[in-house]
């Protein structure tokens, strides 16, 4: 926030209000008061009224999520002198109220006027609060609408080569693991023979296609990542169990919104939503306690992020969107579609967890508030649910959608955050392997289907099901031919070659703000095989000892390892 930006890059998240007067004049002003005040609180951390000086601005550059988590800083920094000087009245703040000392020479009026002041701050701040929240005094939420904040430095817009090199690196270490554990079962079965692994997935840029390129030799279509087959990989094999250390879950607890509202069901692992490692300082259950329902599950995915990203690195140096677990997700930047914020879900929460975990959330700049709604955009575009947890699985979240998939994911039942991923067709080298986000809608017509996807993307879907049906006048959902479908597919190739040709494929950023659906009503086999986990939860059909799905057989009934891999080296 202390980076000066271009007025051109203000995109404020506070919806629009005809009653809104044009700020252009002003805002070059404003956009320095913003960086002399984020200056100021970096010298100054424990000053309240600085923090309530750079609400007011955040309220006037209409930023109402950032304005109510600077009211709710100095809130906090007023109460905490306050309470000090009730204690003992010889306490009171020092020079620039960065600090308290105690006047051991008795008290003065001079010290009335501090806690004046004090209580004035504290009315400001409350203020602050109450007039961003636009839902109150019904609701403690706001409404905003996400978009990118103009300060976010370029390096945090981008995921650069190394890290992309390292996520291949990933795909090529999960199907490495995978061999591992499918040797150990067929092992137990005495039917292995040692075979090696190579990646099933890597990821490339310009998933869609290129755009042209700028003056700099930049294509916007770069920054579209995507997985493609790294072999010929057959119909029904199990490519990748991803497993996630992004997660948050809900009850059970004694309030029925604490669980499942269908099912009553909440978490049944008895540590969660802790961790084994973690000490009872780190305990996080007041987070699943003061949320309900779906939203315990966010808050503490949201928790468990930054948790991970501070357990990591060194939090005082290292910023958390720099963490390869955070960097590599696309956010989510709905152009219009305003979306509610809470303020204990959103604000308070956070800002108690990073404490928790040892974070001075007034002097460390690398966790203020807009840091922590950045985070959020990006988990709520990458996240899936299942009843009970709510994740982001670091190579799934790569996946792009097709609204006719060639691969299908599944949740591995005995830890139930990670992901299996199966392939539903054979795929050839080189195809995109995609997933679909929205199960419920998988034979919908094009139109409904868009209207659901536009929770995740900002322009039409792009895959070659719904450019055909687009190209045909298929809105209301005419059946294509299989072979008109399988031309499609071919089209998807990531070879150079086509990429080049493809000139005129846009990438399309985001505008999704909830997590990935598994499908209810479908009869198609791609929904059949994401219901039966759903369906499992609601019988209580839990097994701790299914870690693995079975893998296919032969048509004599006997495991072929040949067949399994025919498309590995
Ligand atoms: C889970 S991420 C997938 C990986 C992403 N392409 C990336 O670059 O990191 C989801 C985002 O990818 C893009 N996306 C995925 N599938 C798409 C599709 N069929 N059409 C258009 N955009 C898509 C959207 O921007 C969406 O918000």
């Amino acid at each position: 926030m202390d980076r000066p930006f271009d007025p051109a890059d203000w995109q404020p998240t506070k919806p629009p209000d005809p009653r809104d007067k044009d700020l252009e004049p002003e805002l070059p002003g404003l956009i320095a008061t913003l960086g002399a005040q984020t200056e100021r609180i970096y010298r100054q951390p424990y000053n309240p009224s600085y923090w309530v000086e750079r609400g007011k601005t955040l309220q006037r550059l209409r930023y109402p999520e950032l304005a109510v988590a600077d009211g709710y800083k100095a809130s906090l920094l007023c109460g905490a002198a306050i309470d000090l000087s009730i204690e003992d009245p010889r306490w009171r703040l020092g020079f620039g109220a960065g600090f308290q000392v105690l006047d051991e020479s008795g008290t003065t009026d001079e010290q009335s006027d501090v806690k004046g002041w004090l209580d004035r701050l504290s009315s400001q701040a409350e203020q602050l609060v109450i007039d961003n929240l636009y839902y109150f005094p019904q609701y403690m939420h706001g409404r905003n609408v996400r978009k990118g904040y103009p300060w976010l430095s370029a390096k945090h817009r981008v995921r650069d080569d190394d890290l992309i090199e390292k996520i291949n690196g990933e795909f090529a270490e999960s199907a490495r693991w995978l061999e591992t554990e499918c040797a150990k079962y067929l092992r137990a079965r005495d039917k292995l023979k040692a075979e090696s692994a190579g990646p099933y997935g890597i990821l490339q840029r310009h998933a869609f296609g290129r755009t042209p390129v700028d003056a700099d030799g930049n294509s916007s279509s770069s920054e579209v990542l995507g997985v493609f087959a790294a072999c010929d990989i057959r119909k029904g094999k199990l490519i990748m169990a991803d497993d996630t250390r992004l997660w948050g879950c809900m009850g059970p607890g004694s309030h029925p919104s604490d669980a499942m509202p269908s099912t009553k069901l909440g978490c049944q692992d008895p540590t969660h939503p802790n961790l084994a490692t973690e000490t009872a300082a780190q305990n996080l259950r007041w987070v699943r306690d003061v949320s309900s329902g779906r939203s315990a599950a966010q808050n503490l995915l949201r928790c468990r992020s930054l948790i991970t990203c501070i357990s990591d690195t060194d939090p005082t140096k290292d910023h958390p969107l720099d963490h390869p677990l955070i960097a590599r997700l696309t956010p989510s930047h709905p152009s219009t579609k305003a979306t509610t914020f809470s303020f204990d879900g959103d604000i308070v929460t956070p800002i108690h967890c990073l404490q928790q975990f040892g974070i001075d959330v007034f002097a460390n700049a690398n966790c203020d508030t807009w840091v922590v709604f950045t985070l959020e955009s990006r988990l709520r575009n990458n996240s899936w649910s299942n009843p009970v947890h709510k994740c982001v699985s670091p190579l799934f979240s790569l996946f792009n959608h097709s609204c006719d998939p060639n691969v299908t994911w599944n949740v591995q039942y005995a830890d139930t955050t990670t992901l299996e991923l199966d392939t539903i067709k054979a795929v050839k080298k080189g195809e995109q392997l995609f997933v679909m986000y929205n199960g419920y809608t998988c034979d919908q017509p094009l139109e409904t289907r868009r209207t659901a996807l536009r929770r995740w993307f900002d322009t039409d879907c792009q895959c070659s099901l719904c450019k055909h049906e687009e190209a045909n006048g298929l809105y209301g959902g005419t059946e294509i031919k299989d072979a008109e479908r399988r031309e499609g597919d071919r089209s998807e190739s990531s070879s150079e070659e086509e990429d080049d040709d493809d000139d005129d494929e846009s990438s399309g950023d985001s505008d999704g703000s909830d997590s990935l659906l598994h499908p209810s009503a479908c009869e198609c086999e791609f929904c059949i095989s994401s219901r039966e986990f759903f369906e499992r939860v609601r019988n209580g059909e839990w097994r701790a000892d299914e870690t693995l799905r079975e893998f296919p057989e032969d048509e004599d009934g006997s495991f072929d390892p040949e067949m399994d891999c025919a498309s590995m080296e």
